[in-house]
């Protein structure tokens, strides 16, 4: 689970976090939606330990990731998987490679047939077959690139998965199959997820929960169905124009 309590962040006048209040829980999906520099990014480096706050805590799975450093942090970021905008895979390595990465980087006590079997498990949960494993990034579609970043994501089983806009700059159809794979993680790992999104559509198809960020605070939380009646007038604003498409 990761509880977020009235975080503040500033970066000198900047002041990018007023208060933010939210809690994530134990294999749900949690989509924070906003504006270009709303602060998306900056409440997900909390989550992560990235940046400290000024005010408030991060706890995730009961550890304060706000308060620890060294060692600690690091032990603790074992419990994350992520997944980056534009997959962001290792175009010099093979699928294989790209996906044990985290296992050989960290694992080191692994045999070489333990590694393949768990990469293996993991191309599964995401739908791709051991066909996959000698091919190169260049060879693979968008879709499967993010699929197969997933799966190095999944690699070392973690708890919390993060999603930083993964289907920013997607078609529509290699959006459709990244929705089905964070819904696919959730269900066959009983991850929790955190994905940030500028994708109206996607978000309200994956989340279970959503906040949308406006002006440092949470203008609006809740389920898709809670969220979409909000009367908060920026919220409203802010997804009229995907509403009024449908
Ligand atoms: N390390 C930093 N130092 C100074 N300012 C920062 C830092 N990180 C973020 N900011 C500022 O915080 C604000 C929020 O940034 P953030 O990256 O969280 O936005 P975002 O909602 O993720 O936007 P986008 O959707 O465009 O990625 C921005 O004004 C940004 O310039």
């Amino acid at each position: 689970m990761i509880e977020v309590v009235d975080l503040w962040k500033s970066f000198g006048e900047n002041h990018v976090l007023k208060g933010i209040d939210c809690k994530v829980e134990k294999g749900t999906t949690f989509v924070v939606l906003g504006g270009s520099g709303s602060g998306k990014t900056v409440l997900m480096k909390h989550v992560i330990g990235l940046l400290h706050p000024d005010r408030g805590h991060v706890s995730v799975n009961g550890i304060d990731m706000s308060s620890i450093s060294g060692q600690e942090l690091t032990q603790a970021r074992q419990m994350f998987g992520m997944v980056f905008q534009g997959a962001a895979l290792f175009d010099s390595m093979t699928v294989f490679e790209n996906v044990s990465f985290p296992l050989v980087e960290k694992r080191r006590h692994m045999k070489a047939d333990e590694v393949r079997a768990r990469v293996v498990e993991k191309l599964r949960v995401v739908d791709l077959g051991e066909e996959v494993l000698p091919r190169w990034p260049s060879e693979l579609s968008g879709g499967m690139r993010k699929r197969v970043a997933l799966a190095r994501a999944l690699v070392t089983d973690p708890q919390v998965v993060l999603y930083d806009e993964p289907t920013t700059g997607l078609d529509p159809i290699t959006t459709d199959s990244v929705d089905s794979m964070i819904d696919a993680a959730k269900e066959r790992l009983g991850v929790t997820s955190m994905v940030i999104s500028h994708d109206i559509a996607s978000a309200f198809k994956v989340a279970d929960r959503l906040a949308v960020l406006y002006d440092g605070h949470i203008a609006a939380q809740g389920t898709p169905e809670e969220v979409r009646h909000s009367d908060d007038p920026f919220v409203r604003k802010f997804l009229s124009y995907w509403f009024k498409k449908q």
